[in-house]
């Protein structure tokens, strides 16, 4: 980090640092003082550095402690999902198909909502091009909601439209997927021809790459998911094992705090991915999601840092060892036994994985049966913190003492309590 810059009052050489942040410099104090007004809204210990291969990132500027608010970020452009339930377009509450709005005809939640602030700009464009949505099933998601995010990045002041721009899209690899052939097809058609917006067919794709690449899911009661593009936030990378973790206030301002002490220098990360998949299905949803390949420890080391979520028992030595990936990083690399060195192909793990997790997806998880039947199938093939494992694990924790049946008084008398 280096140690002189210029005043950022004066432009003269300067040596004095901001203490918050280490990344303003001040030739001394009355002008330190005078400059503190507008830059304490930006005073962070964090600075933005960049990388050949990982681009832009986030990175400490001094010691960071363990549950410290690192920042806070406001959303730059806020929507649906690419595919949402009904969802009300003035407050993001659950909508009802039997209150559309009289502008547009999106659902609301209720008709007060059809003034809401949010809702304005993109309600009067639709009403003025004579576009009137017509929902009637909400019983199931909707891709129709695909069009909202970028229609609102369509109406969004020019500097806010910069802003989004100067986020990675990966829109040349995306470009060529079928995915965004559809959007091609419906989300350009919809606002170029339909509501005449004019932008072009690349912005439009492009929107949606950065959202792909950069949004942030907001969790809401009532089951309403969102998706928010957070500028700052948008710069940590990832890392399998993240330093950070973020909630949400009710604004959808996002608050980033330290999961653990990070020392000055050192990258400021989140996850991307779901931190009880194994390396391989870590690695493979963000190749195909985020265009990258995740070299991180936990993805290099066969054990995965001691959590063995990708291990197998071993059939050829009655389970004394775990089947381990000789080669994290290489996909196709075959994978041991670490006690009788007897090998699989890396095809057969990930076919096995993905018909478990198939089977994992269809259990019933409205009770413990289906879930505890799951893990006694396979009790003998999936090594106890196997990540399928420890879904149905984690499923059976929200169920047990929760679901009529399983309440703790009636546990107590279990034998086979599968956590
Ligand atoms: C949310 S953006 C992060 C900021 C980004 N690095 C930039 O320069 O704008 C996500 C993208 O950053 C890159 N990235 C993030 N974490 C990475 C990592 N651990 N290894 C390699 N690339 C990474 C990937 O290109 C990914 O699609």
């Amino acid at each position: 980090m280096s140690t002189e810059g210029k005043c950022a009052v004066c432009l003269v050489e300067a040596a004095q640092q901001c203490a918050g942040c280490k990344a303003v410099f001040y030739c001394g104090r009355e002008h330190q003082k005078q400059h503190w007004g507008r830059h304490r809204f930006e005073c962070r210990p964090i600075k933005v550095a960049e990388d050949p291969v990982q681009g832009r990132y986030l990175v400490a500027t001094k010691n960071i402690s363990q549950g410290d608010l690192i920042f806070t970020d406001s959303p730059l452009l806020i929507g649906p999902k690419m595919v949402s339930s009904p969802i009300c377009l003035g407050c993001h509450q659950p909508a009802s198909v039997d209150c559309p709005c009289p502008g547009c005809g999106w659902p609301l939640c209720g008709p007060e909502c059809a003034n809401a602030p949010q809702h304005q700009a993109e309600c009067k464009l639709m009403k003025d091009k004579g576009f009137r949505a017509d929902i009637k099933d909400g019983s199931k998601p909707l891709s129709e909601y695909a069009c909202i995010v970028p229609l609102r990045y369509s109406l969004l002041p020019e500097e806010k439209i910069k802003k989004v721009k100067s986020l990675q899209s990966h829109l040349e690899t995306r470009r060529v997927t079928p995915l965004y052939t559809v959007l091609r097809n419906n989300v350009v058609g919809f606002l170029a021809m339909r509501l005449q917006v004019e932008v072009t067919e690349d912005d439009i794709l492009g929107v949606c790459g950065v959202m792909d690449t950069n949004a942030y899911e907001i969790r809401r009661n009532g089951g309403v998911k969102l998706r928010g593009l957070y500028p700052l936030a948008s710069l940590m990378n990832h890392d399998c094992v993240p330093n950070t973790r973020h909630v949400f206030d009710r604004d959808d301002k996002m608050l980033v705090f330290a999961t653990v002490d990070i020392s000055k220098g050192s990258p400021v990360t989140s996850t991307y991915t779901h931190a009880l998949w194994s390396t391989h299905q870590r690695r493979a949803h963000l190749r195909a999601t985020k265009c990258f390949e995740c070299r991180c420890v936990r993805c290099s080391d066969p054990a995965e840092l001691g959590t063995y979520l990708g291990a197998i028992l071993c059939s050829k030595c009655a389970g004394k060892g775990k089947v381990l990936s000789t080669a994290p990083l290489d996909d196709a690399a075959p994978w041991q036994c670490n006690n009788c060195q007897a090998q699989m192909t890396a095809k057969q793990i990930v076919w096995g994985n993905q018909a478990l997790q198939k089977e994992l997806e269809q259990v019933d998880k409205n009770g413990p049966q289906q879930l505890e039947a799951f893990l006694e199938r396979y009790k003998a093939i999936l090594h106890p913190t196997n990540g399928h494992a420890l879904q149905a694990k984690l499923a059976l924790t929200q169920i047990y003492g929760n679901v009529p049946g399983f309440l703790l008084k009636v546990l107590f008398f279990f034998k086979d309590i599968y956590i």
